[in-house]
């Protein structure tokens, strides 16, 4: 027992010692956890720390975002305001452009006739004189020109005559001298593309002898910059350019038609000249005598181009390229007016024509020679046929050729003719230069004696039309008066109606108690007073678009349809007066006739010019 006494205590004292050991461990990590705990707990401070500034810093901004969000709430009220006044202002310019946009068309019509009228003032033939520069083969020769003035006066030295003896003046519409750019030249000519536009006939010649500069002026130098471009490229240019604009009222239809006067048409008789182009010559692919439709200038460029290529060139001693055949490019325009539906069509003819020559000079032989013959005999077969018609004379030569015919719609009172007449001013082209220039006059001088008497002569006759013109200018913004009186009728008469309105509600309420002060503040308005403000409005004007109510002084109830009728009849009679002065004051313009069968529109030309 003492043994096993013993054997029990021994291990009883291992176990105590492993309690022992066993605490101390526990103590240990009751200390590590301690230790733990209080770093957790340092950094739990910490971070509520600075979750409370960061709270702080938030709540603080949120603070900040709601006074800016109430800021801006009351700027969006203010905004919504303004916004809505400017609405409400907005529609009232609205509603002022419709009533404006209302007439804008016929202000538009009748511009378009007043600057038709303004080109027919400066004549219906313009003799445009360009003397070109001496060219670089040239430059120590000496110029046959001596003055060229600002109004179209061109004074030609006679280089066998010294001294001022020598000295001949000729006058045209305007003279470009040598330095002329391409784009000044056009810029004269360009008004009569809009005529086109309008229903006109419109020709532009280039006349002079060869080498004188007639396809530069007409289509530029060979492979021409934009700078460069001639008279041809331009007005077409310009065409499309304007038929674009005018695209939200009218719609165009152009088509162009190359014609090429071959040189053995001269070698036919003028008699029995049909259209003959390169083509049906050599078999070449140029454009023949048919319409080409055409969208844009790139479009008649290349068609012009492939005429050009196939024109018929040759050297001659004075020009290295020089143009042996005539060449018309005719575009037709056909308009379509899409709000009246009315049609028109106009005409635009470019005519570049062969040089003439002096066949001693240009060194020719053989065929050319036979060639520079025929040409210079139908340039002044030209020149007789122009003579004939400009003198209205009964005898036209070569009536039947189509050169003919076209010369006959050009100066027979139709269309506008622009001649360009091109003069090379070396010395030794004196002779020419004087037979080209008396050529010119003579076209300038008979017709233009018409026009000119208008501007020198008759100044009289062109004061009247002028202060005509301005009588019309002055009637129209009598109408445009009316018409805004009458737009003020109708709003002041819309806001009577809202006023009658309010006034028999008000008068209901009266009697179902309303407010007393609020009756007196509309009896001020009294019947009386609106009356007689209508009566002076229903005086003068006639109602536009929906017809309101004429008001008698019960001020509700609307007058007998009779009366009513005598009203706006005496209002209609008052404004026809005016528009049938403004009508009668309006100075001889082209008149327009539709004609039944065809439904298009025939363009009579004022009389001046028939
Ligand atoms: N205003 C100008 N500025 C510079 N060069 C010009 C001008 N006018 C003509 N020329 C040049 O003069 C030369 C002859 O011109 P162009 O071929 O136009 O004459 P043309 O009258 O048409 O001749 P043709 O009747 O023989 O065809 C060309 O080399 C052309 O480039």
């Amino acid at each position: 027992m003492e043994t096993e006494a013993k054997d029990a205590k021994v291990d009883l004292e291992k176990r105590l010692k492993e309690l022992g050991h066993l605490l101390e461990d526990s103590r240990n990590k009751v200390k590590v956890l301690e230790a733990y705990s209080k770093s957790q707990k340092e950094s739990w401070n910490k971070k509520e720390l600075i979750f409370q500034s960061l709270a702080e810093f938030q709540f603080g901004a949120l603070q900040e975002l709601r006074l800016s969000s109430e800021c801006i709430k009351r700027e969006i009220l203010k905004a919504q305001k303004s916004y809505s006044e400017e609405f409400n202002c907005l529609g009232l310019k609205f509603k002022k452009l419709s009533v404006e946009s209302e007439n804008y068309h016929l202000v538009i019509a009748e511009n378009r006739k007043l600057f038709n009228e303004l080109q027919d003032l400066k004549g219906n033939i313009r003799v445009y004189c360009r003397v070109r520069p001496l060219l670089s083969g040239q430059a120590e020769k000496r110029t046959t020109i001596e003055h060229i003035g600002e109004n179209g006066e061109l004074v030609v030295g006679n280089p066998s005559k010294q001294g001022k003896d020598g000295n001949r003046l000729f006058r045209f519409n305007k003279v470009y001298g040598p330095n002329a750019t391409q784009g000044e030249v056009f810029s004269d000519t360009q008004p009569l593309i809009r005529c086109v536009l309008d229903g006109y006939n419109v020709c532009i010649f280039a006349y002079g002898q060869t080498g004188s500069g007639k396809t530069y002026t007409m289509t530029g130098p060979n492979g021409a910059t934009e700078e460069e471009w001639g008279v041809n490229y331009r007005a077409l240019n310009d065409l499309f350019n304007i038929s674009q604009n005018r695209s939200s009222s009218f719609m165009y239809e152009v088509g162009v038609q190359i014609i090429q006067y071959s040189q053995t048409f001269v070698s036919l008789d003028l008699h029995t000249l049909g259209i003959k182009t390169v083509s049906q010559e050599n078999g070449l692919a140029v454009p023949d005598a048919s319409m080409y439709p055409v969208r844009s200038t790139s479009d008649v460029i290349e068609l012009m181009n492939i005429g050009l290529n196939n024109r018929a060139v040759s050297a001659t001693a004075l020009n290295e390229r020089s143009s042996r055949s005539h060449s018309v490019v005719s575009i037709h325009v056909r308009g379509k007016d899409l709000h009246t539906g009315t049609t028109s069509q106009g005409n635009l003819h470019l005519v570049d024509l062969a040089g003439s020559e002096r066949v001693d000079r240009s060194e020719v032989t053989g065929d050319r020679l036979r060639e520079a013959q025929h040409i210079n005999k139908s340039l002044s077969a030209l020149g007789d046929v122009i003579f004939a018609l400009a003198q209205k004379s009964s005898h036209v030569p070569y009536r039947n050729s189509k050169l003919t015919q076209l010369l006959q719609t050009s100066l027979g009172g139709q269309a506008k003719t622009l001649m360009f007449v091109q003069l090379n001013p070396d010395v030794s082209s004196y002779s020419e230069t004087v037979s080209t220039l008396k050529f010119a006059e003579r076209v300038s001088g008979v017709e233009l004696g018409a026009a000119r008497s208008s501007k020198e002569g008759n100044i009289k006759e062109l004061m009247e039309q002028v202060a005509s013109l301005k009588d019309t200018i002055s009637k129209k913004d009598g109408e445009i008066e009316q018409l805004q009186l009458l737009k003020d009728l109708k709003m002041h008469i819309l806001s009577v109606d809202d006023f009658k309105q309010q006034s028999r509600f008000l008068k209901r309420s009266k009697y179902s108690g309303g407010d007393i002060n609020q009756d007196a503040e509309i009896s001020e308005y009294g019947d009386g007073d609106r009356e007689d403000r209508l009566s002076d409005f229903s005086d003068g004007c006639v109602s536009l678009g929906t017809e309101p109510d004429i008001l008698t002084d019960e001020g509700t109830k609307p007058l007998e349809k009779s009366e009513k009728n005598k009203v706006l009849s005496r209002s209609i009679r008052k404004l026809g007066e005016t528009t049938s002065s403004v009508s009668r004051s309006l100075p001889r313009t082209p008149s327009i006739r539709k004609t039944a069968a065809t439904n298009s529109i025939s363009v009579k030309p004022p009389r001046r010019w028939q």
